[in-house]
């Protein structure tokens, strides 16, 4: 397995990417190894492709029809893009919690136990009350919904139904999180629920999110990306991005001269 200098283990090397929506072309030339147990943000100025970049993890834009990928984005010495990788798979291993909590019209304990069942991962019964009890444990939201698992997960506050989606998430078992502006539909107090949590579950899995709040990024993560129009700016530890910078657009943007 591939190591940086740091001795950090490389759980996702991105070469060459480049992305285009018909003509416009989203994505330059991204190179990036992202590292595994770490959370990493990405961050930069309205379109200036992050979540564009993130879908590309989980072949999510594989279902936008205009859009053509170039490049490798290697998961595990396996290039998901491969002709013989299956999307579903790949999705299934790398799990995305979206702006939006977006519960499906089921029950709290459906929400969570849905994906498991449908993909054969547990059983009917005790197993998958297992599953859920841990999955819901793991996300922060157990003690808060144990006793009304029958109800809707959409009679959850909005930081709950976040907190349920990243249950749901987890339950499949993924290796990777993406995270696209998790928290910006959010109080500051269930941003602080969902922050906290994303360092607890950073021990188990590999997260990389999107975020417009540089406070944010520089409280959770421990990598931040810069990009710029459709360009990976500057990539590095988040106390150098934020404390010095070595380009100056990084810099200007960091400190709110534009964006
Ligand atoms: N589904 C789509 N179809 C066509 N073009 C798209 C699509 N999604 C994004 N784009 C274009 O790709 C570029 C990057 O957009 P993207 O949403 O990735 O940026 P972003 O940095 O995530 O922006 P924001 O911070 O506003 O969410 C923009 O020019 C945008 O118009």
């Amino acid at each position: 397995m591939s190591k940086d200098i740091k001795n950090n283990e490389v759980k996702i090397n991105v070469n060459s990417l480049n992305l285009w929506y018909g003509d416009n072309h989203a994505l330059h030339n991204i190179d990036v190894d992202i590292y595994k147990n770490k959370i990493t943000a990405l961050i930069g100025p309205s379109g200036c492709g992050k979540s564009t970049f993130l879908r590309c993890l989980n072949r999510m834009n594989d279902l936008i029809s205009v859009v053509k990928i170039d490049g490798q984005i290697v998961i595990d010495n396996k290039n998901i893009y491969d002709k013989d990788v299956d999307e579903v798979s790949v999705r299934k291993r790398i799990g995305m919690v979206f702006q939006q909590p977006n519960p499906f019209p089921k029950s709290i304990y459906d929400n969570v136990a849905y994906a498991p069942l449908k993909h054969g991962l547990v059983k009917k019964g005790r197993e998958c009350d297992e599953l859920v009890e841990i999955s819901l444990k793991k996300s922060g939201l157990w003690d808060e919904v144990k006793d009304k698992l029958g109800e809707p997960g959409t009679s959850l506050s909005g930081g709950q139904q976040q907190r349920l989606c990243i249950a749901r998430t987890i339950a499949v078992r993924p290796e990777v999180i993406l995270m696209d502006e998790p928290t910006s539909a959010l109080d500051p107090i269930s941003t602080e629920k969902i922050e906290a949590l994303m360092l607890e579950l950073k021990q188990d899995y590999t997260i990389i999110t999107v975020t417009h709040n540089m406070q944010q990024a520089a409280r959770v993560a421990d990598y931040t990306a810069f990009f710029h129009l459709g360009k990976l700016i500057e990539y590095d530890e988040t106390e150098t991005i934020f404390v010095n910078p070595s380009n100056k657009k990084t810099e200007d943007y960091i400190t709110g001269r534009f964006g």
